[in-house]
């Protein structure tokens, strides 16, 4: 179970963004989270994803309070994929910072195995995408926390993902917290949907 009890975060010099969040997710567990624009959802995955530092409260996993070992056992992705990879890297090298990703993700995701020997700048916005889900469920990943991660894209990749998401984290239990604005697509893929002003 990943525990999140009484989190606070405000940025240097700002008021609180928000205060004493609580929330659980159960391994297996798909939580949809929505809320209005500045809201600080973001932040939240951030600080839960061990971006950044809490002012208050604490993200356990199974009882045990995460350190920042890597790789993490929870995985953010976010919309902008080419913000996530150094873009001087080639997309194998990418791809080994989450250990060995199973070939299986790879072919789901429809990811090329000549898209491998390639800069990131010679990959579609979606191909990119594809691999920061790749590398986001590597074999230490718990759970993973997905911040409008397919709203840039076309129907059929967003699709492709959310289905190898979803049977990944069904096969090994992880558990999901989806953020979105898209009510219908959190209504299709989630168990439960929460609104961001009901966690604290
Ligand atoms: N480094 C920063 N310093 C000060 N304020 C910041 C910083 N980064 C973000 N903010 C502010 O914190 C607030 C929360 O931002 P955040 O991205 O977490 O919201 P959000 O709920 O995810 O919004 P959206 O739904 O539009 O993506 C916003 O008002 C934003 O302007």
């Amino acid at each position: 179970m990943l525990k999140v009890e009484g989190l606070s975060y405000r940025h240097t010099g700002r008021p609180w963004l928000f205060r004493n969040i609580t929330l659980n997710i159960a391994p297996g567990e798909i939580i949809g989270l929505y809320g209005k624009s500045g809201s600080g959802k973001t932040t939240l995955a951030q600080v839960i994803a061990n971006y950044l530092k809490p002012d208050e409260g604490t993200v356990r996993m199974d009882q045990q309070k995460l350190n920042s070992t890597r790789p993490f056992p929870v995985q953010l992705v976010w919309q902008h994929p080419e913000k996530a990879i150094n873009p001087k890297w080639k997309m194998k090298k990418v791809l080994s910072e989450a250990g060995d990703v199973d070939p299986q993700i790879l072919d789901a995701l429809g990811i090329a195995s000549s898209w491998m020997t390639r800069y990131p700048s010679e990959l579609s916005g979606g191909e990119l995408q594809r691999f920061c889900v790749a590398r986001a469920l590597g074999p230490h990943t718990h759970y993973l926390i997905a911040d409008e991660m397919t709203t840039m894209l076309d129907a059929i990749t967003q699709a492709q993902i959310w289905h190898t998401i979803l049977d990944l984290a069904k096969k090994r239990s992880i558990g999901v917290l989806v953020i979105s604005h898209d009510q219908q697509l959190l209504e299709r893929l989630c168990d439960c949907v929460i609104d961001f002003n009901q966690l604290h």
